[in-house]
């Protein structure tokens, strides 16, 4: 894997999280209110349930589903249907993200916060999420700190 680390305008964008669990539920709030998404899922947590402004369809994940997206974020806790959903994606031109394999990514998603006008994102390229996570938290306490 060979990543770069930029920032996306998701502008107009339309979007597609396929699984209705905790993990989708993360990564639907970081595009909430900002572009037009849809959940497809064959279940989906109390989280989800009480989002507005997000379109749920309740069906197991086919191709088809993808068609008119610009970019899924495959987040079921199915291994095989994510990688499904990968290969559609590459398919069909529509940029991925698996919840599940760092290898099956477009884009990975960073620990990131906001401060002041900036945005503190971290990376580990897939390889440590959780520290990740970790640093981030560090970073923050850090900012929190500096009297500027
Ligand atoms: C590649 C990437 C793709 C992507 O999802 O974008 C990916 C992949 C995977 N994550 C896994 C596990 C966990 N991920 C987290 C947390 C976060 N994961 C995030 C990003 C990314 N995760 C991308 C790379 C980021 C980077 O480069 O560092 C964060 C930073 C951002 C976000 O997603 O919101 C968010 C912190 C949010 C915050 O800021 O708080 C936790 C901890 C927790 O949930 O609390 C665990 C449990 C770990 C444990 O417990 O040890 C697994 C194994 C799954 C399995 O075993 O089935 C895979 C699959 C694989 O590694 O291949
Ligand atoms: N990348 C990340 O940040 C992280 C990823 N994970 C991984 O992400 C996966 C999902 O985690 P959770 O949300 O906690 O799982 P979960 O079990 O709470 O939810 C999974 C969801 O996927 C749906 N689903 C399963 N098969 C489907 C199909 N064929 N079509 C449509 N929907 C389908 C289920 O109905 C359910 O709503 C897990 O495999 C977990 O290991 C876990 C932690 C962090």
């Amino acid at each position: 894997m060979d990543y770069l680390p930029v920032i996306l305008n998701i502008t107009g964008k339309k979007c597609l999280i396929v699984g209705g669990g905790k993990v989708a539920a993360r990564k639907i709030k970081y595009f909430l209110g900002r572009v037009e998404i849809t959940v497809i899922s064959k279940d989906f947590c109390r989280e989800i349930k009480e989002m507005e402004g997000v379109k749920l369809v309740r069906k197991a994940y086919e191709s088809s589903d993808l068609d008119g997206f610009d970019i899924v974020i495959a987040a079921t806790n199915d291994e095989k249907t994510n990688r499904q959903i990968f290969l559609d994606a590459r398919d069909k031109n529509v940029l991925v993200n698996n919840a599940t394999s760092k290898e099956d990514c477009d884009f990975l998603m960073p620990a990131f916060f906001n401060y002041k006008d900036f945005v503190v994102a971290i990376s580990s390229f897939g390889n440590s999420p959780k520290g990740s996570k970790n640093l981030k938290e560090k970073i923050k306490k850090y900012l929190e700190g500096l009297d500027v």
